[in-house]
């Protein structure tokens, strides 16, 4: 069966960081998805910089760079709100990259002098610079289990991460699932009426969990050679899913690999489907 595809715009939050090597790799990302799996798609890679432009986005790359700078721009940018809804009301599929990640999470520790505002989405607490200062910074090979195929490297290959005052999640939290409730609810009937898609994928996001992706070992010899300390516990969480959200420690975009993109594509894919599935549905149950 072929499934056809709407034109997807998945956009990368231009504020601050490296938000064009994103963009790069996302190009790269689906000239793989066409060549490997005949997947065509008219996908439109832009850069996020205004709410008007957030809004035409599918799907949305946080990268990496200084979150505390990027929350700063967010907010002058009146991009804040807008960000909240998009990642928490429209459940829209949302990727942070280290800065990104520590953004997207609900709690961050070590952060600046009277906080810093965040995004949220992952009911998790992230520790900032967490391998220690920027001279601290490796990168070493992983086997991630959830690569997608490139043109050129097969997805059991293993991926360079590159780490450079990265954070790490240090504790998944209590899903807030009653405040979520109450939130969904009342957001559902605001942002759409009761029984829309919108409204669905709200419900069904409360019920999805912290997802661990990805650990490093405090044992892995590229973070020991860079360490002066040892860090407490074996191993340290470095990729998380909750529904639409998704958070890596490292820096995908730093590197010529496009397979995390290519995953994350596809799951942006699927994540359309099943809108397209919900719209579907209310339009029959309607008419
Ligand atoms: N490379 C990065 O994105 C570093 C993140 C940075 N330590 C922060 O707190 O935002």
């Amino acid at each position: 069966m072929t499934v056809t595809f709407p034109d997807i715009t998945v956009g990368v939050l231009a504020l601050q960081g490296a938000f064009s090597e994103h963009v790069q790799l996302l190009r790269l990302a689906a000239k793989s998805l066409e060549q490997r799996k005949a997947v065509h798609v008219k996908w439109g890679f832009i850069e996020v910089r205004t709410p008007q432009e957030l809004a035409t986005c599918d799907g949305l790359i946080i990268p990496g760079g200084e979150s505390t700078a990027m929350a700063l721009v967010a907010a002058r940018s009146g991009l804040l709100e807008p960000l909240r809804e998009f990642v928490k009301v429209l459940r829209k599929p949302t990727w942070g990259t280290c800065a990104g990640l520590i953004l997207l999470a609900e709690s961050a520790n070590k952060t600046k002098k009277g906080g810093q505002d965040l995004i949220g989405g992952l009911d998790v607490r992230v520790n900032r610079n967490h391998f220690g200062r920027q001279v601290e910074s490796f990168q070493t090979d992983l086997s991630l289990p959830f690569l997608g195929d490139a043109i050129d490297k097969d997805s059991s290959e293993p991926f360079r991460c590159v780490f450079i005052r990265a954070p790490v999640v240090e504790k998944v939290l209590p899903h807030r699932e009653g405040i979520q409730a109450e939130e969904a609810e009342q957001d559902a009937t605001v942002v759409a009426p009761a029984q829309t898609p919108a409204d669905e994928l709200a419900k069904e996001a409360l019920q999805s969990e912290v997802e661990i992706m990805a650990n490093i070992s405090t044992r892995n010899t590229a973070l020991q050679q860079n360490q002066e300390h040892e860090h407490a516990g074996n191993e340290d969480i470095i990729a998380v899913r909750q529904g639409n959200v998704f958070g890596c420690s490292f820096h995908p975009e730093l590197t010529a690999d496009p397979r995390i993109h290519v995953w994350w594509l596809e799951e942006i894919l699927k994540a359309v489907q099943r809108r397209q599935e919900f719209v579907d549905r209310t339009v029959l149950s309607v008419s």
